[in-house]
């Protein structure tokens, strides 16, 4: 049996760097079939329609099927991933939530959709920002699914951290592993690398060796650094990231379907871990196993971090009020 996987905004952006990896297997793995769903508004139709055309002409051997559409009761029809990446991408000098009143007329009829016509065992992958909020929204929507099946994308962000740490300190990526991101996807996240290894060593004593002064090359240089690099990005490129964020779509819904050896980081629902309100979509460092989610519990914040992580949660509680305010909760 293939996968039938739902993309929105497939006309887009990101949807143009995602539609061929994911046929090439490179998200559900190089023996799962896949069905695509691409679906789009009016004014986008055209875009995905000529991507269909070139995944025809890519051959893909794990590609059964693709379909372009504008209407969300046949987009979500049985799908059993969804890519919720349509939406109003911000521009420069723009905030994430800032985009809220834009995006949340979205997600609440996707959510709708996916609770009346997706497979059973749907996922969803929300992209589109205020990622968080915009999963929170389309949970609230589906009725009949669990909201433990609709997460945030922080992944871009851990990566991001990991790269910003491998670059520092000379090494390969690959060695630096546990950097989770809590809270938003917005400049309030908190990288965390309290628990972060570089090939099993803290990375805090290689920090030390390396800035001398961690805490102030924390503060000053390395969060600035992670949780501003989307704008860092719409400056050097003139539009947000794509090819980097598509990458990192591919890796939270991978990992979530298959499973992961370590930690890693995703918006997901709280039911009160670590104090955060229950049932906001928020970042904690997860662990994939059988097919879901799971918290890691248990990890000691410091009074510095648990301020990081209150701030950013806070914001996250002021996205919800903003939402319900217009009516769409
Ligand atoms: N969570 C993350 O780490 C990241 C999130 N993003 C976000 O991803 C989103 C997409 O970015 P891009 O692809 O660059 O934007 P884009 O503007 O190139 O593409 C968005 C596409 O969505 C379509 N669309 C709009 N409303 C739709 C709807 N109701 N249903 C279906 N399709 C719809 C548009 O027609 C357009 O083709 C933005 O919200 C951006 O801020 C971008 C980078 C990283
Ligand atoms: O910054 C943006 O608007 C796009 C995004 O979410 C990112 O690059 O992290």
């Amino acid at each position: 049996m293939a996968t039938t996987i739902t993309i929105t905004g497939a006309g887009g952006q990101i949807g143009y760097a995602l539609l061929f990896r994911i046929a090439a297997g490179d998200m559900l793995g190089p023996d799962e079939k896949v069905r695509l769903r691409l679906l789009e508004i009016p004014q986008g139709m055209g875009a995905a329609e000529g991507a269909a055309l070139e995944l025809q002409d890519g051959a893909f051997e794990l590609l059964e099927h693709v379909e372009v559409t504008d209407d969300p009761a046949v987009g979500f029809d049985g799908a059993n991933v969804a890519l919720l990446v349509g939406a109003r991408p911000r521009g420069p000098g723009m905030e994430r939530g800032d985009l809220l009143a834009a995006n949340a007329g979205i997600f609440g009829p996707q959510g709708a959709a996916i609770g009346a016509h997706a497979a059973s065992d749907i996922r969803v992958t929300v992209v589109g920002n205020p990622a968080n909020t915009n999963a929170l929204i389309a949970a609230s929507a589906a009725e009949d699914v669990p909201a433990e099946r609709f997460t945030a994308l922080t992944r871009l962000d851990e990566n991001r951290a990991r790269a910003q740490l491998a670059q520092t300190l000379e090494v390969p990526v690959g060695s630096i592993r546990r950097v989770p991101i809590w809270g938003n996807h917005s400049a309030t996240q908190f990288p965390d690398i309290s628990h972060a290894t570089v090939d099993g060593h803290p990375v805090i004593e290689a920090l030390r060796e390396r800035v001398g002064d961690v805490q102030g090359w924390l503060e000053q240089t390395f969060i600035p650094r992670v949780a501003k690099r989307g704008a860092e990005i719409i400056q050097v490129r003139g539009s947000s990231s794509v090819a980097s964020a598509a990458n990192a779509t591919i890796e939270h819904t991978r990992d979530w379907v298959r499973g992961t050896d370590d930690w890693t980081s995703a918006g997901v629902v709280s039911h009160g871990e670590y104090g955060v309100p229950e049932g906001l979509v928020t970042s904690f460092p997860v662990r994939a196993v059988d097919g879901t989610w799971q918290i890691v519990e248990g990890l000691e914040l410091d009074e510095w971090a648990r301020a990081r992580v209150d701030a950013s949660v806070a914001e996250l509680v002021d996205e919800r009020e903003a939402v319900r305010a217009l009516g769409v909760l």
